[in-house]
């Protein structure tokens, strides 16, 4: 929840903090350390969007199964759109800080509250992100409402529009073709999440005094079922796979399809939510967006009965969608602790 205490991580980087405040250092464990980029062996895999050939639904089936994120090129987006989308969160970000709290997250509307913040969780003794964001609440139509978003960046409320509605085909199309890369019906994830419940969060990372000793946003895994994100080309985000971190290289026109919770519960387990965060550094604030496609909150997901047999048990308990997402904001990401805690005994 946001609190009227926290601070704008904005705010503290652009006062030139010299050290960076005891509520953002990271335990030693959980620091990042010295960059592996150039050293890292593995990268996401890369799927082209552009053919509907079995190979494709292929690929994104593999990527799924080893990694749970991809990316993805000729997904039907315009890029002038995905510029447009990252132009408009900078602008945001740049303006003066009197403008950008006009639109600051209301702590009265509790977690996932819309608008401009800094803090994600309820609980007050975690280590905070070194991360400001802008979240705004899309779809379905009905919880959108443009002028909750800033009016001071020509253009703005307009691109986010633009943006959600392209981002939902694209997320429908990718739900039809994960299902059939599992040999389900092409609409079987798009009917087990329900009606789409769209948020965007613009996230903005300030250069950090001490990165070595913070992280932009610690390790998860997100709770819905699949989040589309850009980012800028500055670098940060990093995917845990087979025990190391993997920095995602920042591709202008691709778009990283990262596959959350539900879906790795209603797929059985056999399609992995991905763990991932955010590193920070000291010289480039770096932007990403990213586009959550969740389902609503009454919504029960179950595992697909079609996954389940001798070989393959059921491996989640069902769960309300909203049941899950209360847990998540009281107890903390923490990687996946919170997937972990559906295990059925097996
Ligand atoms: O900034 C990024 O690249 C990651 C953002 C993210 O993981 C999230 O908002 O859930
Ligand atoms: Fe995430």
């Amino acid at each position: 929840m946001e609190t009227a205490a926290a601070p704008r991580v904005q705010a503290l980087a652009d006062a030139g903090v010299p050290h960076l405040p005891a509520q953002y250092i990271q335990p030693p464990d959980l620091r990042a350390g010295p960059s592996p980029s150039l050293a890292a062996p593995l990268s996401v895999p890369v799927v082209d969007l552009s053919d509907a050939a079995a190979a494709t639904t292929d690929a994104v089936g593999r990527a799924c199964a080893e990694w749970g994120a991809f990316h993805v090129f000729n997904h039907g987006a315009p890029p002038g759109l995905l510029d447009a989308m990252r132009a408009a969160g900078l602008a945001f970000f740049r303006a003066p800080m009197a403008e950008k709290l006009r639109f600051g997250c209301d702590p009265a509307r509790g977690a996932a509250a819309e608008g401009y913040g800094s803090r994600m969780l309820a609980n007050d003794d975690s280590v905070l992100d070194w991360r400001d964001y802008f979240d705004h609440h899309t779809l379905p139509e009905s919880r959108r409402d443009p002028a909750r978003w800033p009016d001071f960046v020509p253009g703005y409320r307009d691109t986010v529009v633009k943006y959600s509605d392209s981002m939902k085909v694209l997320a429908q199309r990718l739900l039809c073709i994960i299902s059939e890369s599992l040999k389900l019906p092409p609409s079987y994830l798009q009917e087990a999440v329900g009606e789409a419940y769209q948020n965007i969060t613009v996230s903005y990372y300030s250069p950090c005094p001490q990165p070595d000793l913070a992280l932009g946003l610690q390790s998860h895994s997100d709770f819905g079922a699949i989040t589309l994100l850009i980012q800028d080309d500055v670098g940060g985000l990093e995917v845990f796979k087979d025990g190391m971190w993997i920095p995602v290289h920042p591709v202008p026109d691709a778009i990283l399809v990262i596959l959350s919770d539900q879906t790795e519960i209603i797929t059985n387990g056999r399609y992995k939510s991905a763990v991932h965060r955010a590193v920070v550094n000291a010289d480039r604030a770096r932007l990403s967006v990213a586009t959550f496609y969740d389902p609503p909150k009454s919504q029960k997901i179950c595992t697909a009965p079609q996954l389940v047999s001798k070989d393959h048990p059921q491996k989640y308990r069902d769960v309300v969608y909203g049941d899950y997402v209360s847990s998540w904001y009281s107890k903390g990401p923490e990687g996946k602790r919170n997937i972990d805690a559906l295990l059925m005994e097996q």
